[in-house]
């Protein structure tokens, strides 16, 4: 059996997505995203479960960070959950004053709070069951959870179905250390991590070997590198996986032109989205370019 460290306590929305990316095997809570993906990396877990996208909040910073730092990890796996909440008080609760929970919650219930409970403050907790927990030892009025915290901890449902915008999801990420990639389906995604150099026009040029390629992107964002002010790392995402011809190609020119890039894994897509692929910039068109440019130095055509 795999042991499977999940950004925890028992009760996130990140232990439903280590459910379901990794039925039947050992599931191990970690309090933090980064100590999720630190059990990976001394070898106390085979794979880490993570957030990694909210279709309302946009990134998960903390995982991105934790992503680029230290010993690579790669994806190997993802799935798309729907979200919406419940809020939990301790039985026999009448007054609300505060609010707890993960910062991506409370930020996708804040026009439910404010016409609910008028007046209640929002505070943040390191996840959505630690909320929960907080709630239970006291600390806290009431939780906004996954639906399923509710069998965890000895909390009273006060609403269910919260959410300020209809259909919210997130995507989580299986992790694991460098190893055998998933094969290809033609339904992929590949993820990288680039420090452009610092001059004008890094980033578009970053940008356009992808373009040039006809690879669409899925996701862009920009964090700080932290050692310098203004230098950003850029994690980018798109449609493809790095086997094929067309991403390989693409990787290889981003390699000659970035300071530094991550390779951060390439799996098969969970949005049941397609590949979109330009004129010209089929596998085989690849494949067969290249296979021309070996027979012009050979000698055997022009
Ligand atoms: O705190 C949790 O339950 C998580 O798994 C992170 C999260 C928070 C809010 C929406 C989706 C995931």
């Amino acid at each position: 059996m795999s042991r499977i460290a999940y950004f925890g306590p028992q009760g996130t929305f990140t232990e439903q997505a280590a459910r379901r990316l990794a039925p039947g095997e050992e599931l191990i809570p970690a309090e933090t995203i980064p100590a999720a993906l630190a059990a990976v990396r001394s070898g106390a877990a085979d794979a880490a479960c993570v957030p990694i996208e909210n279709s309302v909040e946009g990134a998960v910073t903390a995982t991105l960070d934790s992503l680029s730092e230290a010993e690579p990890l790669v994806a190997v796996a993802e799935v798309l959950l729907p979200v919406h909440f419940s809020v939990l008080t301790r039985p026999g609760t009448t007054e609300i004053r505060t609010v707890a929970s993960h910062p991506h919650a409370l930020a996708q219930v804040r026009h439910w709070v404010e016409a609910n409970l008028p007046g209640a403050h929002p505070v943040a907790t390191s996840s959505t069951a630690a909320a929960a927990v907080a709630v239970d030892a006291g600390e806290f009025d009431a939780a906004v959870t996954a639906p399923v915290a509710v069998e965890h901890y000895p909390l009273e449902v006060r609403a269910t179905e919260v959410a300020d915008v209809r259909d919210a999801k997130t995507r989580f990420l299986l992790v694991r250390a460098p190893g055998e990639l998933p094969q290809p389906t033609g339904a992929d995604r590949t993820s990288i991590v680039a420090a452009a150099t610092n001059r004008t026009g890094a980033l578009a040029e970053l940008l356009t070997e992808l373009a040039v390629r006809g690879i669409n992107l899925t996701k862009l964002d920009a964090r700080p590198t932290r050692n310098n002010f203004g230098e950003y790392r850029f994690f980018i995402d798109f449609e493809g996986h790095v086997a094929e011809p067309r991403i390989g190609d693409a990787l290889a020119a981003l390699r000659r032109r970035c300071r530094n890039v991550r390779f951060l894994g390439s799996h098969p897509r969970a949005d049941n989205g397609t590949t979109e692929i330009e004129p010209g910039a089929a596998n085989e068109d690849f494949t067969d370019a290249i296979g021309w440019v070996e027979s012009v130095r050979k000698g055997a055509q022009a």
